[in-house]
């Protein structure tokens, strides 16, 4: 079943087309990266799945129904714009934000408890929001986005303003939420950690949808690189679109940087060396990161991206 579908979705303000016939649904159950750069229309998206804004043309449905209140005891939402009442304890926090989603007050209390200690602020539960460090608050903000265990957790770039270890906390969460069952859909434009959580992802840019798949899947989007060594010259051989030397390998042997026809599988390469008796030392295919997937589908690095 489906958590999140939007169908045709087009947001404009005056002028500018911030969504742009987006079509696009998320399978239950699974971790979902949201990708594009800055200004890409990834905020505007969520906006619209939380119902704070409206699609100018479109459909959206949330866990079966349209966005607004009747779902959102089944949601979780990290906002990109971070917030919280400064003169309210941690724990007062989590426990009203559990409150709002149905939840009394002592399994708020008891859930925002466990949070407090996960994420190793058990010390801070009794301190003012406003006494927090940065870092510390949005912990707090992730913990009231997950006290109701949220059948569909959505966070909006929840790892800008996170240190590394805060940014593998929350890598943590997000699988320890998604283990439990849940959806999880978090945007971002930090290519490594989707790369690390999502089982699907669908890259924006201008409001547009470039690409929608699995990992696997964006990583096919390139042509396949690998490196040989062999004594031959790899060109020629089937699939090879270029081969250029990368070195002497020692005893007539020569290591060869080679960049395969798209959609090629180098295991293929691999046989015809084989079936034509090419001798090989070395086979080594290169898997292309996200970040590659992004600028080759993109046409540019994610503005703003930062090195994980
Ligand atoms: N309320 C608004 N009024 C006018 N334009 C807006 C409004 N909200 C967003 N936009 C514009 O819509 C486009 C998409 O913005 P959005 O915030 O959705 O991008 P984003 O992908 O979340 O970017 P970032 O990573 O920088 O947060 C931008 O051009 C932005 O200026």
């Amino acid at each position: 079943m489906t958590a999140l579908l939007l169908d045709h979705v087009t947001k404009r303000f005056g002028s500018v087309t911030a969504v742009d016939d987006l079509s696009f649904s998320v399978p239950r159950g699974q971790v979902y990266g949201f990708l594009g750069g800055n200004g890409a229309g990834k905020t505007t998206s969520l906006r619209m799945v939380l119902d704070i804004i409206r699609p100018t043309s479109g459909r959206i449905e949330v866990l079966g129904k349209a966005p607004g209140r009747e779902n959102s005891a089944d949601l979780g939402f990290l906002p990109e714009e971070r917030g919280l009442y400064k003169t309210m304890s941690a724990i007062d926090t989590i426990v009203y934000f559990g409150r709002l989603k149905g939840m009394t007050a002592s399994d708020a209390r008891a859930e925002g408890e466990k949070l407090l200690a996960r994420f190793d602020l058990s010390d801070f539960a009794k301190t003012n929001v406003d006494k927090l460090s940065k870092g510390m608050a949005q912990k707090v903000q992730l913990a009231t986005a997950v006290v109701n265990k949220p059948s569909l957790l959505i966070l909006d770039e929840p790892f800008s303003g996170l240190d590394p270890v805060n940014q593998g906390l929350l890598e943590d969460e997000i699988r320890r939420a998604a283990d439990d069952g849940a959806t999880v859909i978090f945007s971002t434009h930090v290519m490594q950690h989707a790369e690390r959580l999502c089982d699907r992802l669908l890259l924006i840019a201008k409001g547009a949808k470039r690409f929608e798949g699995t990992l696997e899947e964006a990583r096919a989007e390139l042509p396949p690189r690998l490196t040989i060594v062999s004594r031959e010259t790899p060109a020629g051989l089937p699939g090879v679109v270029s081969a250029s030397e990368a070195g002497a390998a020692g005893e007539g042997w020569t290591a060869w940087s080679i960049e395969m026809e798209q959609g090629r599988d180098p295991g293929d390469l691999l046989e015809a060396c084989t079936a034509r008796g090419f001798a090989l030392r070395g086979f080594e295919q290169h898997k292309p990161s996200l970040h590659d997937v992004f600028i080759h589908i993109v046409g540019a690095a994610p503005v703003g991206e930062v090195k994980a």
